[in-house]
C-alpha cells in the first residue's frame, strides 16, 4: 500500500515510513492512495471471528508491504491481551434503538488506547531492524496523552514530549500521565488550550532546525497508523449487529476528527453505514463545518468534556481531501488561506460529496439530560464524552429500524467530578488503577510559546550518535 499525502508534494511513503513519519513533509497528513474495498461476503466472513482476528482482516490491506498477516496478528495479539474486558470492544445495548461500543477497556481507559497499544508495538518492531532514534511531539486533552505514554514509557529509542493545557484536563487523566515516570517521557503543561499545543506540533514538523537535529514522529490522529487500527472497531460492531445485511448508525463525539474519520474508512471500505453522527460540545466547529459549510475557528471553552475541547481538527483536512477530489495542490492552497484567516468556506459541492455525516452541537444541559437517561434507562453510568454523543443520537431523525451505536469514548471514572455533577453518582476507578491518586507526579510547566517548547525538547531529546 503506498500512502500520499493530502497536500500532494510530499513524497509517496509505505505503511512502515508514513507511520515513523507521523506528518508529511509538506504539512499535509498522510491516507492511502485508494480505498482498499472489501466484498459484501468477506465483510459477512467477519461473523464470529475476535477481535484480533477482525483487526488482522480490515488492516491487512493497509500494511501489505510492510508486514505480512502473521507479524501483524502478533502485534494485535499483545496490544488486545492488554484490555480488561474478553470481547475487547463490547457492545452493551441501551433500549430498542440505541447501543453503547465500550472503547474504555484498555489501560488508560479511553478509546485511544485501542490504536495507541498497537501502535507502540509497531514503532517497536519497525525501530527495531534501523539506526533511528525518534523524538514523539505530541499534544493532548487529556486522553491520547496517557494512552501514548502507557503504550511508550520505557521504549529506548523512543523520546516522548506530550503536552496537555495546563488546568484544563480531569485530574485522573493528569495523573495518568504524570505518574508514569520513565526517562523518555516528558509531561509538558501549556499555558493555553490544545489547540495551542497542536499548532507547536505542526510548526515543530515543519521547523527546518529542529528536523536537522531529530528525527521527529507523531502519535496524534495526524499518524496514520492510529485511524487504521480505529477502523477495525466499526466492522466488529456493526457485523455483530447484522451487517452486511443491516445497516448501522454510529454517533461519535469527536474534536479532533480521527474517530469519526475512521468510521468514513470503514464506509469507503465497503461497510453499510446507514449515518456517521458528527456529535460536538461547544466547541462546534465541526457542526458548523458540516451542517453551514463554516469552518471557521473560535475561542476554545473549557467544558466537562476535555477530550473535545478542540476548535483547530487535524483530521478533517483527510475528509476535506476526499471532498475536493483529492486535488492535493488545490487542498493545499485551501490550508494555506486557513492557516492565515482561520476561516474556510465549504462549497455546496464539496458539502455533496459528504452526505454519510450529519451533526449536532451538543450544549451542557443536554450531555447532563443524555448522562441521566442512560443512568435512569439503562442502568449505565456514562461519562460526558459518551453524553454528548448519545445527545446526538437520540436527537437524530433516523427511523426507529436503524440501530444507532454512540461510541463510548471514556470510562466514567475518568470524569469522575463532571459524573457526580451531573448524575449524582460517582463512579469509582477500576480497581487495575488501584494508587493512581496517591503516586508522585511529574511534569514541567513551560513558560512561553514554541520557543520555549523547543528549547524544551531541544534540551531534553536523545539522538543517536
Ligand atoms: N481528544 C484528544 C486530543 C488529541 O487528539 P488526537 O486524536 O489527534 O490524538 C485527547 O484527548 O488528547
Amino acid at each position: 500500500m503506498e500512502y500520499v499525502s493530502t497536500r500532494g508534494s510530499a513524497p509517496t511513503l509505505s505503511f512502515e515510513d508514513v507511520t515513523l513519519a507521523g506528518l508529511a513533509s509538506d504539512g499535509g497528513l498522510y491516507v492511502p492512495r485508494e480505498w482498499p474495498r472489501l466484498t459484501q461476503d468477506e465483510i459477512a466472513d467477519l461473523a464470529g471471528l475476535g477481535y484480533v482476528e477482525t483487526c488482522v482482516r480490515i488492516c491487512a490491506p493497509f500494511v501489505k508491504g510492510s508486514l505480512t498477516g502473521d507479524e501483524l496478528r502478533v502485534l494485535a495479539t499483545e496490544a488486545y491481551g492488554s484490555f480488561a474486558h474478553a470481547a475487547t470492544v463490547p457492545v452493551v445495548q441501551l433500549d430498542a434503538q440505541h447501543w453503547l461500543m465500550e472503547l474504555f477497556h484498555g489501560p488508560t481507559l479511553a478509546f485511544k488506547d485501542v490504536a495507541l497499544q498497537l501502535l507502540g508495538r509497531l514503532f517497536e518492531t519497525f525501530l527495531a531492524n534501523s539506526e533511528r532514534q525518534l523524538t514523539i511531539i505530541g499534544a493532548t486533552s487529556g486522553d491520547t496523552g496517557s494512552a501514548a505514554i502507557h503504550a511508550l514509557a520505557g521504549l529506548e529509542r523512543v523520546d516522548v514530549f506530550m503536552m496537555h493545557p495546563k488546568g484544563r484536563i480531569s485530574d485522573v487523566q493528569r495523573r495518568q500521565m504524570t505518574t508514569m515516570i520513565a526517562p523518555n517521557i516528558h509531561n509538558l503543561a501549556i499555558e493555553g488550550s490544545f489547540d495551542d499545543a497542536q499548532a507547536h506540533v505542526k510548526r515543530m514538523f515543519g521547523d527546518p532546525a529542529m528536523n536537522r537535529r531529530f528525527d521527529l514522529s507523531a502519535v496524534n490522529s495526524i499518524n496514520w497508523a492510529r485511524l487504521m487500527a480505529q477502523v477495525v472497531y466499526y466492522f466488529y460492531t456493526a457485523v455483530r449487529l447484522g451487517a452486511p445485511e443491516r445497516k448501522v448508525a454510529f454517533s461519535v463525539p469527536t474534536g479532533n476528527f480521527g474517530d469519526v474519520f475512521a468510521g468514513y474508512v470503514a464506509a469507503q471500505m465497503g461497510l453499510p453505514i446507514e449515518r456517521l453522527i458528527v456529535a460536538t460540545n461547544v466547541n462546534d466547529i465541526l457542526h458548523r463545518a458540516l451542517s453551514s459549510g463554516d469552518y471557521s475557528v473560535g475561542t476554545v471553552t473549557a467544558t466537562a468534556a476535555p477530550s473535545m475541547d478542540i476548535q483547530v481538527s487535524s483530521n478533517f483536512e483527510r475528509l476535506l481531501f476526499d471532498m475536493c477530489g483529492r486535488d492535493g495542490p488545490g487542498l493545499a492552497a485551501m490550508m494555506a488561506g486557513f492557516e492565515k484567516e482561520k476561516r474556510l468556506s465549504i462549497s455546496d459541492n464539496m458539502q455533496a460529496a459528504a452526505t454519510l455525516f450529519t451533526s449536532a452541537r451538543i450544549d451542557p444541559d443536554e450531555m447532563s439530560l443524555a448522562l441521566r437517561w442512560a443512568q435512569a434507562e439503562a442502568g449505565e453510568l456514562i461519562d460526558p464524552h459518551t453524553a454528548i454523543g448519545l445527545a446526538a443520537a437520540r436527537q437524530s431523525d433516523l427511523p426507529p429500524h436503524v440501530p444507532i451505536v454512540t461510541l463510548a469514548t471514556a470510562h466514567p471514572s475518568k470524569f469522575r467530578d463532571a459524573v457526580e455533577r451531573a448524575s449524582g453518582a460517582r463512579p469509582r476507578l477500576p480497581n487495575r488503577l488501584g494508587g493512581l491518586m496517591d503516586r508522585e507526579e511529574r511534569c514541567e510547566t513551560i513558560h512561553g510559546g514554541y520557543e520555549a517548547f523547543a528549547d524544551y525538547v531541544s534540551a531534553h531529546a536523545r539522538v543517536r550518535a
